[in-house]
């Protein structure tokens, strides 16, 4: 059936496209493109090409992206189980690669979920730096959660916050900062018809009202010399080149850094600002350095995006900056640990670490509720026990010593009894409404330690003291995804010298971790978390 697109909408772009109009609208003609982009924290690109069930044609904006045929079926093979690609519309991969995130670096991904982009920026700091993926809207981080622990991101922390709170505890604190704004996805109408049922005339400029909001957290946060990036899946002049005109008139300290133009990253539309209050020539003359993806020109949906630079130079307030930068050179001299699995147990924490009060989820404001959890945990121990506040992290480190090989780095942070590592001091989070502090490693219980599924999902074999691969062809990976028992003989299981097969194994598809097994007798109890179970048939 034929698109319906609404007559206000048809007009306006009629108007803004004169003589492109019909150009563009044959573009409702054709099928949405269906993409996928490979996740290298597992499989290196090289490695996917010669593993691929699909068959790939490259996007021409991102290395690690492909387009894949229509009628392919990408999120029913067990590499998606495994983490291997992300499937994402082929536009909403341009972002990123224009935030030119390194290895090291501290990103802020401002409007995260469902995940897409802060995945594709954990892929691209191999680990090293900081990762905090933000999105106000509760429900929106779970599937954000998810996707991280999903795609095996060791660095991320979760927050579900206003940008303006984040602002008050990370000023000047963040290198690279993502902006996918909220908007009126008319870039989005041919792929998700959905979008279309919440657009009206007067969507722009409510967008435009929030946008403007987040933008001016956002500049509070950004390093001197750091990069932000903005971006929408909108058509409208309000939300793109007349948001950033806004923008750069508001604030001197940033420029906009020129988008390399080319077949595919048409410059912004700076003739459509007519009317749109007063914006200076020079500001003109750096909007056409946004970058437009026209439905009618490129394999993708429409989006905009516009690179915004800080000015490098010192002032009084980058202390902060250089403090950050600083923290994550060192974890070791501030009573944070290194944890290696090759090491001894830190002395200085006694294998202990105090209670956190406050129960995840939960933000300074609701510290009331938290305390009160964890005053019934201590009254339930027993009062007067000195001990009570204390639960004890020894099953944690000899877990970690005995299964894992290879070094784990960061802050390790208790939430009750659920022990995660974090790239980020948990004082750093105190007044936060914080999803996941960290890579989740799994809880404490009765004097054990049960290793969460997050801690499989992002090792690689080698890192395991045993593990076992099973094949995507046979249907044994499928059956381990539906979270059956599998009957595994002791020489399938690959044990690092002098470990035994019984125990806590690491279930890989074709040799990519996708979960936690128990091996014992030739039978491997499934691990498998109910909810990410294989469904369909
Ligand atoms: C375009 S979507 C983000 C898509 C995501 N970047 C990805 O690649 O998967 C915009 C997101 O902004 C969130 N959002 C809306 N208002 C917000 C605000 N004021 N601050 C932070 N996030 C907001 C929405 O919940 C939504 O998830």
């Amino acid at each position: 059936m034929a698109l319906r697109l609404p007559s206000p909408f048809l007009a306006k772009m009629k108007s803004l496209l004169g003589e492109n109009y019909d150009n563009f609208m044959k573009s409702y003609e054709q099928l949405p493109y269906a993409g996928i982009r490979v996740n290298t924290l597992k499989i290196s690109r090289e490695e996917f090409l010669k593993v691929s069930p699909f068959e790939l044609e490259p996007i021409p904006w991102c290395s690690t992206g492909f387009y894949i045929r229509d009628g392919e079926r990408p999120g029913r093979h067990p590499y998606y189980h495994a983490g291997l690609y992300y499937i994402q519309e082929p536009s909403a991969m341009a972002p990123v690669e224009l935030l030119g995130v390194a290895p090291g670096d501290i990103v802020l991904d401002l409007c995260a979920a469902p995940g897409g982009k802060s995945t594709q920026i954990a892929a691209k700091l191999k680990g090293e730096g900081v990762l905090v993926s933000n999105d106000l809207h509760p429900d929106r981080t779970k599937a954000l959660a998810k996707n991280l622990e999903m795609y095996g991101v060791r660095n991320a922390v979760v927050l579900n916050e206003d940008p303006e709170r984040i602002a008050g505890a990370f000023p000047r604190f963040f290198t690279k900062i993502l902006i996918d704004a909220p908007c009126s996805g008319e870039g989005m109408f041919r792929k998700d018809e959905s979008m279309l049922k919440y657009w009206e005339e007067s969507s722009p400029l409510k967008f435009a009202e929030m946008q403007r909001e987040i933008l001016t957290s956002a500049a509070k946060m950004l390093t001197p010399g750091g990069r932000l990036v903005y971006s929408t899946c909108t058509f409208s002049p309000e939300e793109n080149e007349g948001m950033i005109a806004e923008f750069l008139n508001n604030h001197q300290d940033f420029r906009l850094v020129p988008v390399e133009h080319s077949d595919y990253f048409s410059p912004g539309e700076t003739k459509w600002l007519t009317g749109q209050g007063h914006v200076g020539d020079d500001v003109l003359i750096q909007l056409t350095g946004t970058a437009r993806l026209w439905p009618h020109k490129v394999k993708g949906e429409g989006h905009f995006m516009a690179v915004l630079q800080r000015e490098r130079e010192l002032t009084s307030g980058d202390d902060e900056s250089k403090r950050a930068a600083l923290m994550l050179q060192d974890h070791s001299n501030d009573g944070t640990l290194a944890v290696s699995s090759r090491t001894d147990k830190p002395r200085e924490r006694k294998g202990k670490l105090s209670l956190r009060e406050e129960k995840m989820g939960q933000s300074g404001k609701n510290s009331k509720s938290g305390k009160s959890a964890a005053r019934q945990q201590t009254s339930r121990r027993g009062s007067g026990d000195r001990q009570a506040d204390y639960i004890s992290i020894d099953p944690f480190y000899d877990f970690i010593r005995e299964q894992l090989h290879g070094s784990l780095s960061g802050y390790p942070v208790l939430y009750g009894n659920h022990v995660y590592i974090s790239s980020l001091p948990e004082d750093r989070l105190k007044q936060l409404k914080v999803i996941r502090p960290g890579w989740y490693m799994g809880q404490l219980k009765n004097e054990r330690f049960v290793p969460g599924h997050p801690l499989a999902t992002a090792l690689h074999p080698e890192e395991a003291a045993r593990y076992v691969s099973l094949s995507s062809e046979d249907g044994e990976a499928v059956r381990y995804l539906k979270g059956e028992t599998l009957s595994i003989s002791e020489e399938r299981v690959v044990c690092r010298q002098g470990a035994e097969a019984k125990g806590y194994v690491l279930v890989c598809i074709d040799g990519y971790s996708a979960g936690w097994g128990k091996w014992q007798a030739g039978m491997l109890k499934n691990e498998y978390p109910a909810g990410w179970r294989w469904t369909s048939v």
